[in-house]
C-alpha cells in the first residue's frame, strides 16, 4: 500500500500535516502514522548522539517496512533529513511496487525555533539538538529520483489534499527493479567501500593539517563523489590520533545497518568534526 514520506526540519509542522492526512484517508482505507510518538521515544534522546540517531532510524525504518507489508497506507512522519535514509525508505516502497510521494514541510529555521519555544516543556527540542538537526538537514531535492514526486508543503497555506491523493494514492506505482536487489551488497563489499571512504576523508583532513599552524582552527572541505561537507576542526591532530578516531567510529557503528556510502560519509565526517 502507498507510502507517504514526510520530511522537514524539527518542529516544522510534520505531525500536524500527518494527522490531517490521516483524517482524510482513513475514511477510505487503513492508515498508519509512524513517528516518534508512535515509537514511544523521546525526541531529544533519539537525536542525542550518532549511535542513538542510527538506532532510531533503524527502528523507524523497520516499523515502516512492517506496516507497508500490510494493507495499509503508511505515513512515515519524521525529519528524514538524511538523503541516504530517504533513499532507503524509497527502496522499501519500490520493492513492494507501491505508490510513493515525499511531502516536504518548508517551514524555515527561524519559524521552527519560534514554534519550538511555544511547545510544552516535555515535547521541546533542546536548543543544542535543534541547531544540530537544522545544520545537518539535507533538503529534499527533485534531482534525486528518490525524492520524487515531491510536494512542498507550507503549513501556513491551505493544504491541497486532493492533489496529495492523486499522487500518493492514485498515482503511478513504483516498479520493483533488479537494481534494488543489486543494491543489497554483500557485507564484505560494504565494509571495504566504507574503509576506502574513511581513509579518503582522513587523507583530506591530514592534507589541510599539514600546512596549518598549531593553535589555529582549520577549515576542511571533504568530498565524496558529489557530496561535499565543510566543517571546522579546532586543533591539529597527529596521524595516529586520526586513525584512532576512525577506529572508534567503526566500533560505534558496528552492528548498525549502514549500507549507503553517502550516509556513511556524512556520519563519518560529522564524527571527525566532533572528535578530533
Ligand atoms: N501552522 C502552524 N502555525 C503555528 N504553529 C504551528 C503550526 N504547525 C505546527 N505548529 C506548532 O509547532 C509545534 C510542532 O508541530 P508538529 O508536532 O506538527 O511539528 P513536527 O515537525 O511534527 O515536530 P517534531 O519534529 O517534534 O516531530 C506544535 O507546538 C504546533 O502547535
Amino acid at each position: 500500500m502507498p507510502l507517504i514520506l514526510i520530511s522537514g526540519l524539527p518542529c516544522s509542522g510534520k505531525t500536524t500535516l500527518a494527522n490531517k492526512l490521516k483524517a482524510k484517508f482513513e475514511k477510505q482505507m487503513r492508515v498508519e502514522v509512524i513517528n516518534i510518538e508512535k515509537l514511544g521515544l523521546d525526541r531529544n534522546k533519539c537525536h542525542f548522539d550518532l549511535k542513538s540517531e542510527i538506532q532510531f532510524r533503524g527502528s523507524f525504518k523497520s516499523t515502516v517496512n512492517r506496516a507497508l507489508s500490510g494493507n495499509t497506507l503508511v505515513i512515515a512522519d519524521g525529519i528524514n533529513g538524511i538523503k541516504g535514509f530517504r533513499y532507503e525508505l524509497y527502496c522499501s516502497a519500490r520493492e513492494l511496487g507501491t505508490t510513493f510521494c515525499l511531502l516536504y514541510c518548508t517551514t524555515s529555521p527561524e519559524i521552527v525555533r519560534e514554534w519550538n519555544n511555544t511547545r510544552e516543556e516535555e515535547t521541546k527540542y533542546s536548543s543544542g539538538i535543534l541547531d544540530d538537526l537544522i545544520q545537518k538537514f539535507e533538503q529534499p531535492n527533485t534531482e534525486n529520483y528518490w525524492d520524487r514526486p515531491l510536494i512542498p508543503i507550507d503549513p501556513n497555506s491551505e493544504l491541497d489534499l486532493d492533489q496529495i491523493e492523486k499522487i500518493a494514492v492514485q498515482g503511478k506505482k513504483l516498479r520493483a527493479r533488479q537494481a534494488t536487489k543489486i543494491h543489497i551488497k554483500r557485507k564484505s563489499n560494504i565494509l571495504f567501500e566504507q574503509g576506502k571512504i574513511a581513509q579518503d576523508v582522513l587523507d583530506q583532513i591530514f592534507e589541510v593539517m599539514k600546512t596549518a599552524q598549531s593553535g589555529e582552527t582549520f577549515n576542511v572541505i571533504c568530498f565524496y563523489t558529489q557530496t561535499k561537507k565543510k566543517f571546522m576542526i579546532k586543533k591539529k591532530a597527529s596521524l595516529p590520533k586520526l586513525l584512532r578516531v576512525k577506529k572508534q567510529f567503526t566500533k560505534t557503528i558496528e552492528n548498525l545497518n549502514i549500507s549507503q556510502p553517502d550516509e556513511y560519509f556524512t556520519l563519518f565526517v560529522d564524527y571527525c568534526q566532533k572528535n578530533i
